[in-house]
């Protein structure tokens, strides 16, 4: 599938294949996704993302009790092919501080949160949180991200969460719910939310495949601006609202934050904006890079090159694109 041809090119190893112990494999991404299960003779677009060798057989995979390389979170799942020569180097943390530490996308949110979504929160959490500091609510729509909440967050010892599968645009309830484990709060009663939102995911990269229709690009900045409208319910004035997204289109960004403060009970400031990255753009005519920011800022703000140059500045055009915005509501 595309999604893992994705990620054995971000350096992952693959988990079970029904294969013999040190056959050599190659795999191709299948760029149409038409490739079905078990089909030997595919004939679609497809493309070679790298070689591997076959660790463990069949029997070894399901039968042995003890697996050779196992999953840190997930012991029954087990590297099935180790990449020979990745593109990237992803370092194991098979059996490093399990109780500790798991590979996640680095994120960290200290403070007290409410959260509409999230497999990241756990991680989020570990280090910053006690029970004392209150408690953390995660919802998503999908049981097994849920599920996987569970699990990071019983290795990782974090009472203070929370998880539960639930529409979040229906979280805000307008009477005292009575049941304590109930998703549904009073309008007014969390100090931060964290909205990760679903989105289009254009910033992911690689991304070899996008089946996605427009129709279905556009259909984001609608359920997006429901969820706004939950979370900022739900927060109590002064408190803290981050709007995040992994895509890259001005109608799940920009237009998002432009448009919340004038419909929700948000301050109508000038945006500050945050400190450079590799790659910047808070409005359409900055265009993508920070060469072209600073271009406009003038001299000034780059005294090593008057006159900068768009290769200048802009080390790595390829990477990931995200968006995060960070509100205070009055
Ligand atoms: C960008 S992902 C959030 C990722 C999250 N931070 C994590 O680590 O898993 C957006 C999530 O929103 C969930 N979602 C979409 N619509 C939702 C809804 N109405 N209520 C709750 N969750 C929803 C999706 O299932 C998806 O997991």
């Amino acid at each position: 599938g595309a999604q893992c041809g994705s990620n054995i090119l971000r350096g992952a190893h693959v988990f079970a294949l029904i294969m013999k112990t040190g056959d050599a494999v190659s795999f191709f991404s299948d760029l149409e996704v038409k490739c079905t299960l078990w089909n030997k003779d595919f004939q679609g677009e497809s493309l070679t993302v790298f070689y591997g060798v076959s660790d463990m057989d069949h029997t070894t995979i399901f039968c042995s009790d003890k697996p050779a390389r196992c999953h840190l979170l997930c012991p029954s799942r087990c590297v099935g092919i180790w990449m020979v020569e990745p593109l990237y180097q992803s370092p194991s943390f098979v059996g490093v501080l399990p109780s500790l530490a798991f590979l996640q996308v680095p994120l960290a949110h200290p403070g007290h949160v409410c959260c509409l979504m999230g497999e990241d929160l756990p991680h989020c959490l570990a280090k910053e949180y006690t029970l004392q500091d209150g408690e953390v609510w995660a919802l998503d729509k999908i049981r097994g991200k849920v599920q996987h909440i569970h699990q990071n967050t019983k290795a990782l010892h974090l009472d203070c969460l929370k998880a539960h599968c639930f529409n979040s645009t229906k979280a805000v309830c307008t009477y005292q719910a009575q049941d304590t484990e109930s998703p549904l709060f009073p309008p007014l009663s969390s100090l931060q939310q964290l909205l990760d939102a679903p989105c289009s995911s254009l910033g992911q990269s690689p991304c070899m495949a996008c089946t996605w229709s427009l129709e279905e690009i556009c259909s984001y900045q609608p359920l997006q601006r429901k969820l706004f409208y939950a979370a900022v319910r739900l927060l109590k004035c002064g408190g803290v609202l981050v709007y995040s997204s992994c895509t890259v289109t001005l109608a799940e960004n920009e237009e998002q934050v432009a448009w919340a403060p004038q419909h929700l009970p948000l301050p109508q400031t000038e945006p500050h904006i945050g400190v450079e990255g590799i790659l910047q753009r808070f409005s359409p005519e900055l265009g993508w890079s920070v060469a072209e920011a600073r271009a406009k800022d003038g001299p000034t703000q780059q005294p090593e090159s008057p006159t900068p140059t768009l290769c200048a500045h802009q080390p790595n055009k390829d990477t990931i694109g995200f968006f995060i915005a960070k509100f205070l509501k009055s």
